[in-house]
């Protein structure tokens, strides 16, 4: 049997979505022209020492954070938290918090609530993005030069050993465009017969899961009129260091959703984010069964995620909150199955199909959120990359949202 992605599994009583295509993501469903507000949240110096990624700080002219607010709310402050502005009336926004572990998932939902709600880029926002591509790009070529260096795999071609040892030597973190040379030795290094095999066991040293996506795309992005499409974007890995938010009206209801960083460092300012949340949205992603967590290299991410799940689930400010759980990733987690057997890192699997493994984390994803009542949760199983998906998953949690607060 296959892994069945063509829709979001749910659980509860949450009816199907009708629509292809949510009418409020063609439209502001209150007319207003929105204009996007750019500003930055800069990390505190002691979180850019302490930052396990190490990348967390692009150049000082790309900022790293971008806030996108209607032009009546202006006045408030990016790094306002949630709670302060409950406390505010002028707010009429349904408050949503995204939360997670790191790369979880939870930028890809806010930049595909962006694109289906039109809430447009703008060009410095390109130009970030389109730098972190770059960055993106040369961290997974390097990652994995550096994962053939110490697997017993070797290059097919031996000319591709000394182009990946430049590679590791080189100290830069190219948040630009490739020189022609560089970009020849990117292209030579991941085409190797070696590489692709390699590739396949990418979860044991942690490689980004758009790399595959950048790396064959490599000739289109390193022009000097590239500008990132929609997909790009979405593709694109920037870790959060901080707050971003969005507001946008979905069925003529004003949201904000607010985005913060899921490493370890970040997540001791969730709580200040805490107050006035209307709802959850928690992204877990089930493919990293198998993975280790970037800040120490020793917990399992997936325990470390469903811990996470299990904190907030039981955190008494969310006593009343529904949590929308979004197991993400099924895409990579259908695939890597075949690969890397889920019972070698879950014994109580009990074995099966694609459908039988979705249902065991499922499961376990359920038993995190305990003795939480089962009206106060949902559970979609999505590819958050997948923005058909996305659009009705994000419409059938709207209505629901806005079916309590009725
Ligand atoms: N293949 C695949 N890639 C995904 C999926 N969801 C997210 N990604 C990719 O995973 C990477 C990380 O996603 P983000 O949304 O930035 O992760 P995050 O939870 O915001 O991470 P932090 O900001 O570090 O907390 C990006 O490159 C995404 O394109 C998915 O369902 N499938
Ligand atoms: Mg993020």
């Amino acid at each position: 049997m296959g892994c069945n992605t063509s829709s979001p599994n749910k659980v509860g009583d949450v009816g199907n979505a009708e629509n292809k295509t949510p009418p409020e993501a063609q439209a502001n469903g209150n007319g207003t022209k929105l204009e996007p507000v750019i500003e930055q949240q800069e990390p505190a110096a002691e979180e850019i020492v302490e930052r396990k990624d190490p990348t967390p700080v692009p150049p000082p002219s790309i900022s790293p954070q971008v806030m996108l607010q209607v032009p009546e709310v202006r006045a408030s402050r990016s790094n306002t938290p949630a709670s302060q502005k409950s406390n505010d009336q002028s707010y009429s926004h349904i408050r949503l918090l995204l939360l997670g572990s790191a790369e979880s998932g939870k930028t890809t939902v806010l930049e595909q609530v962006r694109l289906l709600y039109k809430q447009h880029f703008t060009e410095s926002e390109y130009f970030h993005r389109r730098a972190f591509i770059y960055h993106n790009i040369f961290k997974c070529i390097k990652s994995l030069c550096r994962a053939m260096k110490m697997s017993d795999i070797g290059f097919a071609d031996p000319i591709n050993m000394g182009r990946s040892q430049s590679i590791i030597a080189d100290e830069e973190n190219h948040y630009g465009i490739f020189s022609k040379e560089l970009a020849e030795k990117i292209k030579c290094i991941w085409a190797d017969k070696s590489m692709q095999s390699l590739y396949a066991r990418r979860s044991q040293f942690n490689l980004n899961d758009s790399a595959a996506y950048f790396l064959n795309n490599l000739d289109k992005i390193n022009t000097l009129d590239y500008k990132p499409s929609d997909r790009d974007l979405i593709m694109a890995y920037v870790p959060t260091c901080g707050v971003q938010n969005v507001i946008f009206t979905a069925s003529n209801q004003s949201f904000q959703l607010f985005d913060i960083g899921g490493q370890k460092i970040d997540r001791r300012k969730w709580a200040t984010q805490y107050e006035g949340i209307d709802a959850i949205f928690f992204c877990l992603a089930i493919s990293e069964y198998d993975q280790k967590m970037n800040e120490d290299m020793v917990t399992n991410r997936l325990d470390d995620a469903l811990k996470l799940l299990e904190t907030i689930s039981e955190e008494p400010m969310f006593a009343t909150t529904p949590i929308y759980l979004f197991l993400n990733e099924i895409d990579v987690f259908c695939e890597k199955l075949d690969v890397i057997p889920l019972s070698n890192y879950r014994k109580d699997f009990p074995g099966g199909d694609q459908d039988d493994a979705l249902d065991f984390m499922e499961n376990l994803a359920v038993a995190a959120l305990g003795k939480r009542d089962k009206s106060l949760y949902r559970v979609y199983r999505c590819i958050a990359i997948d923005t058909q998906m996305m659009a009705e998953l994000l419409s059938t949690v709207f209505k629901d949202i806005m079916k309590r607060k009725r």
